[in-house]
């Protein structure tokens, strides 16, 4: 018989003569043959797609639940897959796993990722987790370049209500950063990367790891050795997140001395002692939130309750209102059993910190029991499951190396007895029969293995475990990410499943506590800009379990003012080139009224205002610090530059305010300009990191300035120019080849400001304008676009993946 040469279908099928159907005549195909499927990659019941990311503990894949009929739908997951034998050799990795896992499933909240379920085999612990398909928050910031306020202030309150259900539950993150947040399909905030989670059981509590990412931890995890309070930590992350959402780029990221923030000491000392500064775009309202929670002193930073009632975030006070209860009730209305305590569920085992119970409970028990230490254990059965994992003492827990290796091989061998099938431990076969019902019925995928027990002690016994001498020759599986269902078993007993998918609008539609409904609707009024005086409003209508001093400070500070209306959309505004300054020590009023600020906003408005309608002559007359400094430095001073820098945030008592803003600005100035015009002669006009890191020597560029040139040389604006948008939209700052003065005071960039040209935009944002920049000298000088691209892209996510770690 002549061999029938292979034929590929669209699915990967091969025909063969020898499957023929019946009904094909010739070689005629009536229609695709699907004897054999192709053979996918699966993880326990998932079949396993694409690569989604890459993090710290490996690959995170694309998966898709077998549909276990025609009808259902499959549903997609995202599965985080960790190599066992990469956990034995880093026990802090096995540490920050189990804590993401435990605290994980104590956390059902919109804007919090969920956790389906954990799955290992032989190599792999796969953390499944929901499938947010809407990328990456960075990456949207950065197509947009930054947001607009009200995408910003909706996304924020999305992020403060996450947070504030995680304190809630007595858990602080600790690694807030853009780089841990995800979009969903319709633009919600998601949170996720809970490997520095820890617990706090009292309100005052203080902790005294310092984790997270140099540039969203607060400066008191880095500039001080003593415990610090959490949440006020989470806080400020939280803050600096805002930041980058309103601005397009990170606050204090430009000390030239230190422009990839590698030397955290330094990154600190710029963070305590430089003000916040703002760009032009950025409101009133949202600077002062800013200049709440950006405070290096956490004991006088905002609090998160504080920041849920300020003015700023009005437009999602229902939102922000909801109780974090809410969300625990709706999933057990949702799931009965839950709520009868029944069934074992994430919510059932876990009780609030304010509980006796929880208060004793170990401090670590976030780190609960290794799944390898899980898998080792004998089978337990589910009636006895809840609770077991916070009774079973140390020495229950933790068995020695020898008893591990002994129950190891047996475990090992009931895994594979159980495998492909997901036979549950149990010892009651009703429960089995139960359990596997659960489990093949859509969407019910309780299991239950073993108890989800705990590491006593603290993390440091969780790390110092001596697993290394453990028996290696089971996880010593080939590179390739190939998976079966061999030796398959889940881990844990604490999925929940979604009573309902992710909110598709933001409010969720339901019974909110409306914290004050009379703060919450006083009509602005339009034509003035003025609130009504309201302050009856305010002191006659008090929510029941609201005191006064809860209600809506930020509100209460309008009402009480008439100040909210300070037309910061007004041209003036617009049109500003300088930021508002504030004096030294503004840094610490986070917990000034917010009256007392708002009318300092007020004032420096109305300065602004006048400053603006002033002819440009007296502006530049008036501030001789900025222009003898303009002056020194060729006559260019860029936009920013021409901001308050002071030295030390220490306000001496005995010195007004304003003499001593001029003189911080001129030591501020003297010194920065002293450190351009040495970039400028060091670094010359090489302009890819490449080339720069290629001069050893050399002290590095800012990454605000990645092409090497020297921001003196290359940008000239006076205080009076306003930063341009050209370039798609990039903000650069003019120079003297390409600005037109267009009559009115503004100039108007008219030449490119691509490789070719010298001058590049130096505030601009640093997501864009790094990328670009070195995307066209790239391209221009190599011609290899593609080549272009992927070091581009490498480029942005190198700098955005700035490492969490213990600071
Ligand atoms: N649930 C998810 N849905 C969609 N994509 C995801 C999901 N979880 C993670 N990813 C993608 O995978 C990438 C890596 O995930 P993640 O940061 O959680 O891994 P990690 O190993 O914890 O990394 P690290 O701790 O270094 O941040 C993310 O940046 C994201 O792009």
């Amino acid at each position: 018989m002549a061999s029938v040469p292979k034929r590929h279908t669209y699915s990967g099928n091969v025909a063969t003569e020898r499957n023929h159907h019946p009904l094909q005549r010739n070689n005629e195909i009536l229609y695709p043959i699907r004897k054999s499927p192709r053979k996918h990659a699966t993880f326990g019941p998932y079949i396993v797609g694409s690569t989604l990311g890459e993090g710290e503990f490996g690959k995170v894949k694309l998966g898709w639940s077998k549909a276990s009929s025609p009808n259902e739908v499959p549903k997609q997951v995202a599965i985080k897959l960790i190599r066992r034998d990469t956990i034995k050799k880093d026990a802090d990795k096995e540490v920050k796993i189990y804590r993401e896992i435990n605290a994980l499933k104590h956390l059902t909240h919109p804007n919090i990722i969920y956790l389906e379920e954990v799955l290992q085999n032989s190599k792999y612990i796969g953390i499944v987790l929901e499938f947010v398909s809407g990328g990456e928050f960075y990456k949207y910031i950065q197509r947009k370049r930054r947001l607009k306020e009200s995408s910003a202030c909706r996304l924020f309150a999305q992020l403060i209500s996450g947070v504030n259900y995680m304190h809630s539950k007595g858990l602080v993150h600790r690694d807030l950063k853009l780089e841990n947040l995800l979009m969903d399909k319709h633009e919600n905030l998601v949170i996720t990367d809970f490997g520095f989670v820890n617990e706090f059981f009292e309100d005052n509590e203080l902790m005294s790891t310092s984790c997270g990412s140099p540039c969203y931890a607060a400066p008191e995890l880095v500039v001080s050795t003593k415990a610090y309070e959490a949440r006020k930590a989470d806080v400020w992350s939280c803050g600096v997140i805002l930041y980058a959402m309103l601005a397009g780029y990170l606050p204090w990221d430009d000390d030239h001395e230190n422009p990839t923030g590698d030397d955290i000491a330094r990154l600190y000392q710029y963070i305590t002692q430089t003000p916040l500064k703002f760009p032009e775009y950025i409101t009133p309202i949202p600077r002062d939130l800013l200049r709440r929670i950006l405070v290096p002193n956490p004991r006088r930073r905002v609090s998160l309750r504080a920041i849920q009632r300020h003015e700023w975030l009005k437009p999602h006070q229902a939102f922000l209102s909801i109780q974090p209860n809410y969300w625990d009730e709706q999933l057990q209305k949702g799931h009965p059993q839950l709520a009868a305590g029944g069934d074992v569920g994430r919510h059932t085992t876990y009780s609030s910190p304010t509980s006796s119970h929880s208060k004793s409970r170990d401090r670590n028990s976030l780190i609960i029991e290794s799944t390898i230490e899980q898998s080792r254990m004998s089978p337990q059965p589910v009636a006895t499951r809840p609770d077991s994992s916070i009774s079973i003492s140390d020495s229950t827990l933790i068995p020695n190396n020898t008893k591990r290796n002994q129950t190891e091989s047996r475990v090992v061998s009931d895994h594979s007895s159980e495998s492909n099938n997901h036979k549950r431990n149990t010892t009651n076969s009703s429960l089995q029969a139960e359990q596997t019902a659960r489990h093949s019925s859509k969407g019910k995928k309780h299991t239950s293995v073993t108890g989800l027990l705990t590491i006593p002690g603290s993390p440091t016994i969780a790390r110092t475990r001596n697993i290394s001498s453990e028996p290696t020759g089971q996880v010593n599986a080939p590179n390739q990410t190939t998976f079966t269902q061999e030796d398959f078993h889940r881990v844990g007993n604490y999925h929940v499943p979604r009573n309902k998918p992710r909110p598709t609008s933001y409010y969720p539609g339901l019974i909110r506590n409306t914290a004050d409904e009379s703060l919450m609707d006083i009509p602005v009024n339009k034509l003035t800009g003025k609130l009504p005086d309201c302050k009856n409003l305010v002191s006659s209508k008090k929510p029941e379990g609201i005191s006064s001093d809860t209600a809506h400070d930020a509100t209460k500070a309008a009402v009480s003012n008439n100040s909210i209306i300070i037309l910061p959309e007004g041209p003036a505004v617009k049109n500003s080139p300088v930021d508002y300054h504030y004096a030294i020590g503004d840094l610490n009023y986070g917990d000034q009224p917010t009256t007392e600020a708002i009318a300092k906003m007020n004032r420096d408005l109305a300065h602004k205002i006048i400053e603006n309608v002033a002819p440009l002559e007296k502006i530049d007359l008036e501030d001789e610090s900025v222009v003898s400094t303009a002056k020194e430095s060729n006559g260019s001073v860029s936009e920013e530059d021409t901001e308050i820098r002071p030295g030390n945030v220490v306000n001496p008592s005995n010195k007004s305010v304003f003499s001593l803003e001029k003189e911080n600005r001129k030591n501020y100035e003297r010194k920065r300009f002293s450190f351009m015009s040495l970039y400028s002669s060091l670094n010359g006009s090489r302009s890819t990191v490449e080339s720069r890191q290629s001069k050893v020597n050399m002290p590095p560029v800012s990454s605000r300035n990645p092409s090497g040139q020297s921001n003196k040389s290359s940008t000239k604006i006076t205080q009076q120019q306003p930063r341009t948008l050209v370039d798609n939209g990039v903000p650069t700052i003019p120079t003297p080849a390409n600005n037109i003065n267009d009559g009115g005071g503004r100039i108007v960039n008219s030449g490119n400001t691509g490789s070719g040209n010298p001058s590049r935009p130096m505030r601009a944002s640093v997501m864009i304008s790094t990328l670009r920049e070195e995307e066209r000298s790239t391209v221009s000088t190599e011609g290899h676009n593609v080549e272009a691209q992927t070091s581009t892209a490498r480029k942005v996510l190198n700098f955005f993946k700035r490492r969490s770690m213990r600071i």
